[in-house]
């Protein structure tokens, strides 16, 4: 049986990552959520709070006892400093339970990571077969996420442009979907063509 294909999913935020994700789900994938990762990480009794309590006081963890990601996101985006020690805790902790979710793979199953960080990080680049790109205009990321998740336009900008740029996630794209100004039924389309071209009828899932 040849080994199973790892596919890199990235995108820039709200480029719909996450929507292409369940698709490639439907289509028997183990799908590997980073940010779902961070997000655990830091909720109440995460295994990242006390380094992050310690880097950025105790006033970094709300009343809930799960980190403050609104005062984070604030602290973060406009400081690269600050993020670069927030990524320092997370990312590590982050790329260890990734493998071992992906550990759980049946033989042969297609592993999908979804990484927002992919193109910027070599660990992520050395341990995938296929760079899967959703790319989408920066005007349509930020109306879909003022109109997902309430942030203000100036806040998505500043997250924008501390990713990479379009142009450097086509550079090492294996294959880009432009989700932008087409339905979710196209999209899914456009998904099919991509998972049908990297699974040949002779190859194992
Ligand atoms: C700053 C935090 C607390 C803000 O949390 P919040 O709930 O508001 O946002 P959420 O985690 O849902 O992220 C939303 C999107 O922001 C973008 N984003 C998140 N972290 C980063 C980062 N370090 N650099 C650039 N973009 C980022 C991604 O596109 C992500 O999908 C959170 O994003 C975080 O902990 N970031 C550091 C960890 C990280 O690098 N995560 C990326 C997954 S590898
Ligand atoms: N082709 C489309 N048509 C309509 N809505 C879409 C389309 N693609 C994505 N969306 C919507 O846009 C929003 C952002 O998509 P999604 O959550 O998949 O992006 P993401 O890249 O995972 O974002 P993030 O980086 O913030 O996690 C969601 O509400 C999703 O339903």
């Amino acid at each position: 049986m040849p080994a199973a294909l790892r596919i890199g999913l990235t995108g820039g935020i709200g480029s719909g990552k996450s929507t292409v994700a369940a698709l490639l789900a439907a289509r028997g994938a183990l799908v590997v959520d980073t940010d779902a990762i961070a997000r655990s990480l830091t909720a109440p009794g995460g295994a990242a709070l006390p380094a992050i309590a310690q880097a950025f006081g105790a006033d970094a963890i709300g009343a809930d006892g799960a980190l403050d990601r609104a005062k984070m996101r604030e602290r973060v985006f406009g400081n690269p400093v600050a993020l670069k020690q927030l990524e320092a805790i997370l990312h590590p902790l982050i790329q260890s339970q990734a493998q071992s979710q992906a550990e759980s793979a049946r033989a042969g199953q297609t592993v999908v990571f979804d990484v927002p960080l992919l193109v910027e990080s070599g660990h992520w680049l050395r341990r995938v077969d296929k760079v899967l790109v959703v790319d989408c205009s920066t005007e349509e990321q930020v109306r879909r996420v003022m109109a997902r998740s309430g942030w203000a336009e100036a806040e998505t900008l500043r997250v924008i442009a501390k990713q990479a740029s379009r142009q450097e996630r086509a550079a090492v794209a294996d294959a880009v979907i432009l989700n932008d100004g087409i339905s979710l039924s196209t999209l899914a389309q456009e998904v099919d063509a991509v998972w049908d071209r990297w699974h040949p009828p002779d190859s194992a899932d």
